[in-house]
């Protein structure tokens, strides 16, 4: 009973910039048919239904429940749509740190898949974390398991905490290499570049260099020292980004900050 066997009516609350860059995807395939519900009644992609609130559903049943909500909205918002899931229905949850338990009291359900996508999943080229709580079924796991790689790639963790970890690395991590490309940015812009002679030099070469890495079989420590002439100019640039242990403990740091808000947040 995945996709190939069954037709799935689905409800997704919340859909911001996650939710709607997934659906983005997730709409490719017609085993699903989406509706959605969220307040500021976002644009929506051809053939999903979108209401601002839940009152035209109350006679309905969806075989899927999924949570594209802020995690601190649960307790709130989650309730009113207990009723709304299906007898074998379950619900996937994209709020992050926020447990499966917190979610089956909201709902009154036992089988929740949490999901950590990211944000390049709007381009279908998504690094997801999926766990499955242990009362879902072969057939529920299979049919998120698909949703999942129509945005992207997707591995499965046998822990919530798994997902925790997954978050402060793939979850957020979009956030970090947006951030990393912006510095960047300023750094060119310092050397007389135009705004926009920075970015395309910036980004062309984080495109370029990462697409190579995929593509190759050497480790990065090697695709690194390939760049690097002794005494040269990238030798004199990596001093000055690692000097003090600097780049290395940053980044620890900012994946342990994430994984601790994530646990925050559970
Ligand atoms: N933005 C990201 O890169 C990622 C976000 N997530 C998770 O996705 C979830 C959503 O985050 P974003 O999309 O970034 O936030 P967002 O703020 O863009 O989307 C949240 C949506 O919920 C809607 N909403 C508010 N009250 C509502 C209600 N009563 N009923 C229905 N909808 C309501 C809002 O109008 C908004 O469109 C969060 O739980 C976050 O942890 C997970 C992975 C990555
Ligand atoms: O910042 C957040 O909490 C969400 C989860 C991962 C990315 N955005």
């Amino acid at each position: 009973m995945n996709f190939k066997t069954k037709h799935y009516q689905a409800l997704m609350i919340g859909c911001g910039k996650m939710g709607g860059a997934l659906l983005r995807q997730w709409i490719r395939s017609e085993a699903v048919h989406y509706t959605v519900v969220d307040p500021t009644l976002p644009e929506l992609p051809n053939g999903v239904v979108g209401y601002d609130n839940a009152d035209a559903l109350k006679s309905k049943k969806f075989d899927i429940i999924i949570i594209a909500i802020k995690p601190q909205m649960v307790e709130t918002i989650l309730p009113d749509y207990a009723n709304l899931l299906s007898e074998d229905g379950f619900v996937i949850s994209m709020a992050a740190g926020c447990s499966a338990e917190r979610l089956q009291t909201a709902l009154k359900t036992r089988a929740i898949i949490r999901i950590m996508p990211n944000l390049p999943s709007f381009i279908g080229k998504g690094v997801a974390g999926l766990y499955a709580s242990p009362e879902c079924s072969e057939a529920q796991k299979a049919v998120s398991l698909d949703m999942m790689e129509l945005a992207g790639t997707a591995v499965k963790v046998d822990s919530e905490d798994g997902l925790d970890r997954i978050t402060a690395i793939a979850g957020s991590g979009p956030g970090y290499v947006f951030e990393f490309a912006r510095t960047y940015v300023e750094a060119a812009e310092s050397l007389g570049f135009s705004r926009e002679q920075a970015r395309a030099l910036v980004l062309g070469t984080i495109v370029g260099t990462i697409e190579m890495a995929m593509d190759s079989d050497d480790d990065l420590e090697t695709l690194r020292n390939n760049v690097t002439s002794k005494k040269g100019t990238t030798e004199a640039g990596l001093k000055a980004l690692n000097a003090d242990m600097g780049l290395s403990q940053k980044l620890k740091q900012t994946v342990d900050a994430a994984y601790n808000r994530a646990i925050e947040l559970r």
